[in-house]
């Protein structure tokens, strides 16, 4: 039975509406080089600028992370997000200024209100397991 146009948007994945593996490569090299320059974080990141292997490492893992969460077919094989930043502890601050840079990023690259709601609704999610108590 053919579907409805509204249907059919309806159910696009939200990994679709990022635009597949592409896109959230995009939305991940965006964030990092934001992170980079933003004076909140920046000192989190810089000690990996003469590590890139590390770097390219860490951005795979983000993009598989991001892929595996919105619907797409990739499998994430970081550690979950409570081991990865449980030594660094990471305050309330820093985590808003990171997810800033996402979804600034993400406003840069011209997504639209309802996908960055998404995403936002995801971060917020994390919070509990990112941010140091
Ligand atoms: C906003 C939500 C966040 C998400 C979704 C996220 C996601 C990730 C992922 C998937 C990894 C890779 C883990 C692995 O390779 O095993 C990672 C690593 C890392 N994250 Fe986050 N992160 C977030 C927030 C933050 C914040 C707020 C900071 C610091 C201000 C931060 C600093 C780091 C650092 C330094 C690493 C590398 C750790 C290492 O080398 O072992 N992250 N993050």
């Amino acid at each position: 039975m053919q579907q409805s146009l509204a249907q059919n948007l309806t159910n696009v994945t939200l990994f679709e509406r990022l635009g597949g593996a592409a896109g959230i490569r995009r939305i991940v090299d965006g964030a990092v080089a934001a992170h980079m320059q933003n004076p909140a974080i920046k000192a989190r990141f810089l000690p990996y600028e003469d590590r890139p292997e590390r770097v390219e490492e860490i951005k795979q893992h983000t993009c598989d992370f991001f892929a595996a969460g919105s619907g797409g077919p990739d499998r994430y094989q970081g550690r979950d997000m409570a081991e990865a930043h449980r030594d660094m502890d990471i305050d309330a601050a820093e985590y808003d200024a990171a997810a800033d840079d996402i979804l600034g990023t993400m406003d840069s690259l011209n997504y639209d209100e309802k996908t960055r709601e998404e995403v936002h609704a995801i971060l917020r999610s994390l919070k509990p397991d990112i941010v140091h108590k």
